[in-house]
C-alpha cells in the first residue's frame, strides 16, 4: 500500500513558510519602497576603482570616497537600520551600541544563504554595490552598524583574523576623525594617519592598512592635524576643530567573514 500523505499538514507547513517569508519581506519593504533613488549601485563603467575614491598616500591600502551614497538614500538607510529588530543590537558601553545584520555573530564563520536570508534586501543591494563599484575587492558577507553618542568613540583595535583584509566603513550620521596606529605597542604621540569621516563617505582599509590599529577618540570635537589625509580636500588646515554632531554618529561596516568549509 502506498504511504498515505497528509495533504492538510503539507498545506499548513507551506502556509507557515509563506507567512515567515512575507513577514520578513514586509519588514524590509517598509523601507526603500522605490529602491535606491540617488545612489549609483553599479559599476561606473570605467572598470577601475571609482575615480572619486582618493587613495591615502601615507598608508598602503587606505582610501576614502566622499558622497558614496546619495542624501535621500542615506536618510532612508539610517531609518531602516535603526529600525532593525532589538535582538540584533548589543550595547558595548553607554556611548556605543552595535547591530549585527541578521542577528549573525561576527565571530561565527559565514554560512552562505543560511546567514544571508536574514538580511534585508536593501543591505544585499549595498553589499553588491560595494563590489560593483570596486570599493571592495569581493562581495562583503556581513554588515555591522555602530551607533555612538555624540562624544562616543572606539579604542584603537585591529579587526582581527576573522575577516578578510578588506573592510569598508560607510558613515551615515555625524563626522568623526578615525586614526591609524601601528599594529603593536603603546599608543602614544601622533597617529600614522587620520581621516575625517563625513556623512555619506566610505573609508576602505585593505592589506597593510587593515593590519594597523584604528580608533576614534571620545571627544566633543575632533582636531585636524598634519596627518589628516583628507583635510585639504575638505578645505581644513591643521588645528581646525570639527564639532561632533550632538545627535551622535552612525556607521555601517561591511566585512567578509571566512566561510564554513
Ligand atoms: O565607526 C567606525 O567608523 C569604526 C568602527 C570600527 O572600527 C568597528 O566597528 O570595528
Ligand atoms: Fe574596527
Amino acid at each position: 500500500m502506498a504511504p498515505s500523505i497528509d495533504v492538510r499538514a503539507l498545506v499548513r507547513a507551506a502556509k507557515t513558510r509563506e507567512s515567515e517569508v512575507t513577514s520578513t519581506s514586509e519588514r524590509h519593504d517598509r523601507f526603500f519602497p522605490d529602491g535606491f533613488v540617488d545612489t549609483t549601485l553599479d559599476d561606473d563603467g570605467c572598470g577601475v576603482a571609482s575615480e572619486k575614491s582618493i587613495p591615502i598616500a601615507t598608508v598602503d591600502g587606505l582610501s576614502y570616497e566622499r558622497e558614496w551614497l546619495g542624501e535621500r538614500d542615506a536618510d532612508e538607510l539610517e531609518r531602516a537600520l535603526l529600525a532593525s529588530p532589538s535582538s540584533w543590537w548589543t550595547s558595548w558601553s553607554n556611548a556605543r551600541r552595535v547591530m549585527n545584520a541578521g542577528g549573525n555573530a561576527p565571530s561565527q564563520l559565514f554560512r552562505g544563504e543560511e546567514d544571508l536570508k536574514h538580511f534585508p534586501a536593501y543591505l544585499r543591494a549595498l553589499m553588491r554595490a560595494m563590489v560593483n563599484r570596486k570599493t571592495s575587492d569581493a562581495e562583503p558577507n556581513h554588515v555591522l552598524v555602530n551607533e555612538y553618542e555624540s562624544r562616543g568613540g572606539i579604542t584603537p583595535h585591529s579587526d582581527g583574523a576573522v575577516y578578510a583584509e578588506d573592510v569598508s566603513i560607510l558613515t551615515l550620521r555625524g563626522t568623526a576623525l578615525i586614526e591609524f596606529w601601528p599594529s603593536e605597542g603603546e599608543i602614544t604621540g601622533r597617529p600614522i594617519a587620520s581621516v575625517l569621516l563625513e556623512p555619506r563617505s566610505v573609508l576602505t582599509y585593505k592589506g597593510t592598512a587593515y593590519r594597523l590599529r584604528h580608533g576614534i577618540r571620545e571627544t566633543d570635537a575632533d582636531v585636524v592635524t598634519e596627518e589628516t589625509a583628507n583635510a585639504r580636500a575638505l578645505g581644513l588646515n591643521p588645528g581646525a576643530r570639527v564639532e561632533r554632531n550632538p545627535r551622535g554618529r552612525v556607521s555601517v561596516v561591511f566585512v567578509r567573514k571566512r566561510t564554513v568549509v
